[in-house]
Order: C-alpha cells, then sequence, then structure tokens
C-alpha cells in the first residue's frame, strides 16, 4: 500500500568508503512485508554518524550505505503484512538506531531488543535517514502520535540522543536528589541529557570545554560546570563541586567521545556510585585499580540505546513538555561541515537535517 504520488528517486548521503559521504540521487526504497517506508522530514547528525563515515568502529559497517539514524517523519507506504491497528499512512514516527530486531531471541523476549544479535543498525548495516524516504520495520519504529501538532524537528535528537541519555540514567540507578556528573555535557547527549537528568529531579554537574558549553548548561539547568580545558584537575573540581564532605557524585554518564574521561570518572564517582559508559572513542580502553574497585564498590556498566519501552516513555517525556535541548536545522546537504564543527568539539547541542534541502 503506498500514496501514488511517490518520487522514484531522492537524495540521500551515502557513505561510500571510510571518511567520505557525498550527496547523491539514490532510488527511493520500497517497504518489505513487515516494514513501513516514512517521509523523513529532519534527521538528527549524531556523533555515531561520524565513527559510521570514518570507519572507526569494531563492528562492519554496509558500504555503501545511506547514514543517519535520528529520522523523524510521516508513514507514507506500508507493507502488506502492517495492519491498521498497528500503523496507518499518515502516522508520525521515529526511526532509530536498532532499525528491526528478531523479537524471538531471548534478549528481544525480554524487552533487550538492543542486546539482539540479528538487530539491523539504521545508517550502518542497513540504509539510514539521512534520505528523503527511509525505511524500517513497523514494529520498532517509535510512535510519534501527536499527528499534524508534531514537532518533527525538536523530536528528532529525542531519538537517539534522548532515548540514549534516558536509559543511561534508569540503568544508573539514580535517584531523584542525588548527583549525576554529564561528561561531554554541551554535546549532543549531553544537552539533552540534563534535561532528562533534571526531569528526573537530579542535581547535574556538568562536564565539558569552553565558555560557549557552560553557558548553555547552566541555562539547560546543570548547577555546576567544571570547564576540562582549562581545570587543572576534573577529578578535584568535580568532587568540590559534589558539596563540603567532596565525597562524589552518586552516578556518571560518560558521553565525550574522548578515553581520558573514562580513567577521571572511576576516581571522582562516589563510593557504592555508578559509571555508565556510553561513548565509545575509537580504539578506548578502561583501567582501573582492582583495590579501590573492591573497597569503594565502585560499579562500572555500559548502555547501549534503549528498548522499545524506553524509547516510549523517552518520547512521553518530551510529549509532556519537559524536554528543551538546542538544536540548529541546517539542509541535508550541509552534513560535511556539521561533522567538521563536531570533530572540533564545536557542536552545542544537536544539528539537525532538513532532508529537502
Ligand atoms: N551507547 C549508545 O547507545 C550511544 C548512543 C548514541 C551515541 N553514542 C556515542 O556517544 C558519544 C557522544 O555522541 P554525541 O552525539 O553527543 O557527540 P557530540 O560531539 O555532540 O558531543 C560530545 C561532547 O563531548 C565533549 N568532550 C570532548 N572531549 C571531552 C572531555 N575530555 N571532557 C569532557 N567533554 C568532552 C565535546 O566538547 C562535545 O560537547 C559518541 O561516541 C557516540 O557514538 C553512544
Ligand atoms: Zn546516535
Ligand atoms: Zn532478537
Amino acid at each position: 500500500m503506498s500514496s501514488p504520488s511517490l518520487p522514484k528517486d531522492q537524495n540521500a548521503q551515502v557513505i561510500e568508503r571510510d571518511g567520505v559521504i557525498t550527496l547523491k540521487r539514490i532510488p527511493v526504497p520500497q517497504p518489505s512485508p513487515t516494514q513501513v517506508l516514512v517521509k523523513i522530514h529532519f534527521s538528527g547528525v549524531c556523533h555515531t554518524d561520524l565513527h559510521a563515515t570514518d570507519g572507526d568502529w569494531p563492528l562492519p559497517r554496509k558500504t555503501p550505505v545511506v547514514g543517519g539514524h535520528e529520522g523523524a517523519g510521516t508513514v507514507v507506504a506500508k507493507g502488506s503484512l502492517v495492519d491498521d491497528s498497528s500503523l496507518k499512512i499518515g502516522d508520525a514516527v521515529g526511526i532509530k538506531w536498532l532499525n528491526s530486531s528478531c523479537l524471538d531471541c531471548s534478549f528481544c523476549v525480554r524487552g533487550d531488543e538492543s542486546l539482539c544479535p540479528r538487530a539491523e543498525l539504521s545508517g550502518y548495516t542497513v540504509d539510514g535517514t539521512f534520505q528523503e524516504y527511509a525505511v524500517a520495520d513497523a514494529k520498532h519504529v517509535a510512535r510519534l502520535l501527536d499527528g499534524d501538532k508534531t514537532d518533527f524537528a525538536a523530536l528528532a535528537p529525542v531519538l537517539c540522543a534522548g532515548l540514549t541519555v534516558y536509559k543511561g540514567l534508569k540503568e544508573s540507578g539514580v535517584r531523584a536528589g542525588e548527583q549525576v556528573v554529564i561528561v561531554g555535557a554541551g554535546g549532543g547527549l549531553g544537552s539533552i541529557a540534563i534535561q532528562y537528568a533534571r526531569a528526573m529531579g537530579l542535581h547535574v554537574i556538568a562536564v565539558d570545554g569552553g565558555a560557549e558549553k557552560g553557558e548553555s548548561c547552566k541555562k539547560l539547568g546543570a548547577a555546576s560546570y567544571v570547564d576540562f580545558m582549562t581545570s587543572k584537575s576534573v577529578v578535584e573540581d568535580v568532587r568540590t563541586a559534589s558539596g563540603r564532605e567532596r565525597l562524589g557524585p552518586h552516578a556518571v554518564l560518560l558521553l565525550a567521545p574522548s578515553e581520558g574521561p573514562f580513567r577521571q570518572a572511576t576516581e571522582y564517582v562516589r563510593a557504592h556510585g555508578t559509571v555508565v559508559l556510553i561513548a565509545m572513542p575509537a580504539g578506548a580502553k578502561l583501567t582501573m585499580p582492582v583495590f579501590d574497585t573492591v573497597v569503594r564498590m565502585v560499579t562500572v556498566k555500559g548502555s547501549y540505546v534503549g528498548s522499545r519501552e524506553d524509547t516510549a516513555e523517552a518520547v512521553e517525556f518530551f510529549r509532556r513538555g519537559l524536554i528543551h535541548a538546542p538544536y540548529k536545522v541546517v539542509g541535508m546537504s550541509e552534513l560535511q561541515g556539521v561533522f567538521d564543527a563536531m570533530k572540533a568539539n564545536k557542536v552545542v547541542g544537536r544539528y539537525v537535517l532538513d532532508t529537502s534541502k
């Protein structure tokens, strides 16, 4: 089922080989029986898209592949097995990093779809959302639901950045009133993490570099800001920000694609606290002293995007008006410039691509 007015080809940003992404004309894809075709209005640019383009992760990528995995848009066609009780033409939906998963394995059945050994990843193992029309499994697209009122550009970053940090905060086990350090707080994941943390009643200590990011973090609700570029010791400054007794924060969300902050976090986290690894700097390793980790009872854990239920919850925070993270809209043709700014740590918040430009 599809609307008759669909074009045959379209613009897309295609990763052609490591380090090279190019704006091209390619065919509009057809949905398989279990997929929907989504007209992508806006797609956020995540640092993961830069890792995918550079090919710097130990995970095989399809080549060529259309990048992007924060696509917000409207269903324009459906496979024969997608009935109206599931999704209708015109529904507002989001395509996420998890393009599909088997829904049958032990992980999928428990709602840990991101751990599915048969998961397909948008903009990585299958074509993503840096195109005007993209396909995804009907069971996996995020339901955005508000129809005409949907703010697609503002919602795009919720689909990866928002979901990932919301899940990371849940995984950290912090409770309302406790302290969380957000490392990389001025970037895409970090800015929205401050908003989720505030909405969850947490006290936020932000870490990033430069005055502009500091101002943005404070405006979003961080109680204090540690500038890693000027600080003599990030470990000491975070401890000081955690209060008079300098016990350290209850949890840390590591969102900066750089190795140094991982070690620092294990040093400043409070005893019995939790360090959540989310950023994936190329080739990074984490070593920590066994003695300290034992006697301070520190937990270190990874957190990887989130399930369909986590997605629905993250979207619901947005729908309730609790999430206002900064974003700038530019045309999809300007992606390379966004990547260059991201590499230089110059992006405050998120860039969102308008796929029609
Ligand atoms: N685990 C997951 O499921 C998941 C999901 C999405 C993204 N990611 C990863 O998270 C990372 C961040 O993504 P993003 O889109 O927010 O990137 P971003 O480039 O928008 O933000 C990164 C921020 O880190 C800051 N930074 C750099 N070095 C720092 C340091 N030493 N100390 C403090 N801050 C520092 C930068 O200034 C920037 O503001 C990437 O590695 C990405 O691949 C992981
Ligand atoms: Zn992402
Ligand atoms: Zn599975």
